[in-house]
């Protein structure tokens, strides 16, 4: 175990770099705290793990990210690390698109869905819908198709739970009236309605990250959670972890986080080097 790296700025940071360095050392502090076990790191994909496209279905994680997990995935029982991503996305398009080591835990659809990958594909929580439940899907999928009509930009994603309004391609004043039109249509109906990046999504299930990352945590019996996330989805996330956790803010916004960087890349090497310190191979 290599000693922690020290920050060589003030623990608030006053910018990008700044930022960087206080949490790179956070990261390796405890990985030096063995005491700290077992180890949660639970990432969000778009915009921490994959760079932000207008196209979802176009999406990668980024190839040093691939193999910054497949390090924290081989390390051995005895370092009692485990992983997650904890992601809006369905379940399915997660799968996907991760690219993840056997035995990372997956949440979907900001907690409705669940899922551990295996050797042989994915160890799946079937989401089953009530009637009731697939009737207001199909009703909010009419209803946003509408918000969508004749706007440029605007379009609609359906997921098994939920369906998306997205405007990251339209113009600020469209993609304003048609997020309000969206939340206008969630609070009608009582669903769950999340704001997201250039999002609205409208749920017929009650998930957030927040709820997700607490029953994971108690689950694995994690005494330390590692949460990076880009969106004010995940602050949830952020508020629902402890002022011990180390909750990392990727890209600039107001948040609750502790710790801040900048871009994917800043995170997959965060999380090269949180896998060196902890005792992988150097890649
Ligand atoms: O929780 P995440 O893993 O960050 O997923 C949240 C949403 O991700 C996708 O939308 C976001 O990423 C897209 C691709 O970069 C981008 O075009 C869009 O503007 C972002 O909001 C996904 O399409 C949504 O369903 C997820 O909820």
């Amino acid at each position: 175990m290599s000693e922690p790296r020290t920050a060589t700025t003030s623990p608030t940071g006053s910018g990008p770099d700044d930022d960087r360095s206080t949490t790179l050392a956070a990261l390796s502090a405890l990985a030096a705290d063995t005491t700290r076990r077992p180890l949660l790191v639970a990432l969000d994909f778009d915009g921490v793990l994959a760079p932000l496209q207008d196209d979802p279905s176009a999406s990668r994680i980024l190839p040093r990210g691939v193999t910054a997990l497949e390090a924290l995935g081989a390390l051995p029982d005895e370092a009692r690390v485990r992983i997650a991503l904890v992601s809006g996305r369905a379940m399915a398009d997660l799968h996907a698109l991760a690219q993840v080591p056997p035995g990372t835990f997956l949440v979907g659809s900001h907690g409705a869905e669940r899922a551990r990958v295996t050797t042989f594909g994915l160890d799946r929580d079937v989401v089953q819908l009530s009637d009731e439940q697939a009737d207001r899907l199909a009703a909010l999928g009419a209803q946003t198709a509408s918000v969508a009509r004749g706007r440029d930009g605007v379009w609609v994603e359906t997921k098994p739970t939920a369906v998306v309004v997205h405007t990251r391609l339209a113009e600020r004043d469209v993609a304003e009236t048609a997020e309000r039109e969206a939340l206008a249509i969630g609070a009608e109906l009582g669903s769950g309605v999340l704001h997201g990046k250039d999002v609205v999504e409208i749920s017929v299930l009650h998930a957030s990250k927040g709820e997700a990352i607490t029953a994971l945590r108690t689950e694995l019996g994690a005494d330390v959670v590692v949460y990076a996330g880009d969106d004010v989805t995940d602050e949830h996330a952020f508020a629902a972890l402890g002022p011990d956790d180390v909750t990392v803010k990727v890209g600039a916004g107001d948040t609750v986080a502790r710790f801040r960087l900048a871009t994917p890349d800043d995170v997959v090497e965060a999380l090269d080097l949180l896998s060196t310190d902890l005792g992988a191979p150097r890649g």
